[in-house]
């Protein structure tokens, strides 16, 4: 018998990153070949016509999988029921700035879509922020759906993914080692330059890739600022920020939550239950397995006097956001 549909709310359904995200929800590589989805899309009122058009070359793929579609501007609508929702939609920077620069601008979004999703999703909802600054919206969508008492806090993340992923990459090519050996690497922190690529613990077919790069120096002065500055040096070369890697590292994020990593660890960016000395409830990258839709922290694992520096770091830059945005949560 083939499964229910699944309701996935998309925002930001007219920008760059919806259109690289959209096509693959809908073919499946998201929630798995088995599992009809229907989107429900929404963007600002001036969008609607761009999100028409994105639709209609939605049908004119024909997917098995896509058992139907709305537009909308309303959030009540869009969150309806919805058991995923990516909350993509966000002022993207420009040349010159950093992600923390959004925070005012963008953050008003996310109270109101916090409030939608805390009235009207799925109270199995599941999360993810990718717009910026990812890690302290989503740590305001959930403050504010807090206070309709159904969607759980652990359902709200941030976007890692992209930082895991890259940093990944640059291992595989330092290595030699094929980027599908490596496992066990962890992003701390903020989704910023400040975010910390934690490669101690990675191996590729039972080696230590530390040891096999055996370079500190490439770690600081190479490694750390290229996947930290990333972002940055795509914007530069495009003039626009990253997209298809962003919705490649969407798909990864939500297909790894619901569909299980088989013990191997993923970076999620998650409300903090105090692990590593990280405060209860700040959105900080961590080392995650998961299993039946859940997600668990890798725990034990030693943090030496480097990285605790690098972990502080990174954790004031998001106490300093979550103060900007204090105000907003009243
Ligand atoms: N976390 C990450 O790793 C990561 C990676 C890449 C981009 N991003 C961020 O994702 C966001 C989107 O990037 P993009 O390139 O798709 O931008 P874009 O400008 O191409 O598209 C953004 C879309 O969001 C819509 N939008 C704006 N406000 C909205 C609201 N209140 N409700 C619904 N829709 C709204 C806009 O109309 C537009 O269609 C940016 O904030 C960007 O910085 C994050
Ligand atoms: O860097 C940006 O502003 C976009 C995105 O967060 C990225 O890391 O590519």
């Amino acid at each position: 018998m083939s499964k229910a549909p699944v309701r996935v709310a998309v925002t930001g359904a007219a920008g760059q990153i919806g259109y690289s995200l959209l096509f693959r929800i809908a073919s499946g590589e998201m929630l798995g070949k088995d599992q009809p989805v229907i989107l429900q899309l929404l963007d600002l009122p001036h969008a609607q016509k761009a999100v028409k058009g994105v639709m209609m070359e939605l049908e004119d793929c024909a997917f098995p999988l896509l058992a139907g579609m709305i537009a909308t501007d309303d959030p009540n609508v869009a969150f309806k029921d919805a058991k995923v929702a990516l909350l993509v939609g966000a002022r993207p920077r420009g040349p010159g700035m950093e992600r923390k620069d959004l925070l005012t601008e963008n953050a008003k979004i996310f109270t109101v879509q916090g409030a939608a999703i805390g009235q009207y999703a799925d109270p199995d909802c599941k999360v993810l922020v990718v717009g910026n600054p990812c890690n302290t919206n989503a740590y305001i969508a959930k403050e504010v759906a807090q206070k309709y008492g159904r969607v759980p806090a652990k359902n709200f993340t941030g976007m890692l993914r992209l930082d895991h992923n890259r940093a990944l990459s640059q291992l595989a090519a330092k290595s030699g080692r094929d980027v599908s050996s490596l496992k066990s690497l962890v992003v701390w922190g903020n989704h910023s330059p400040t975010m910390y690529a934690d490669y101690r613990f990675v191996t590729s077919n039972g080696d230590n890739v530390k040891g096999l790069i055996n370079d500190e120096a490439w770690n600081k002065d190479v490694f750390l600022p290229t996947v930290g500055k990333r972002g940055a040096a795509i914007i530069e070369a495009r003039g626009l920020s990253s997209a298809a890697s962003a919705a490649n590292a969407a798909i990864d994020h939500i297909h790894d939550w619901v569909l299980g990593t088989n013990g191997e660890w993923v970076t999620m960016g998650i409300p903090s239950d105090g692990s590593y000395g990280i405060p209860e409830g700040i959105i900080y990258g961590f080392p995650v397995t998961t299993e039946n839709g859940e997600y668990k922290i890798v725990q034990g694992l030693e943090i030496d006097a480097f990285s605790r520096e690098r972990m502080t770091h990174t954790l004031n830059e998001l106490l300093e956001e979550r103060e900007g945005v204090k105000d907003l949560l009243g």
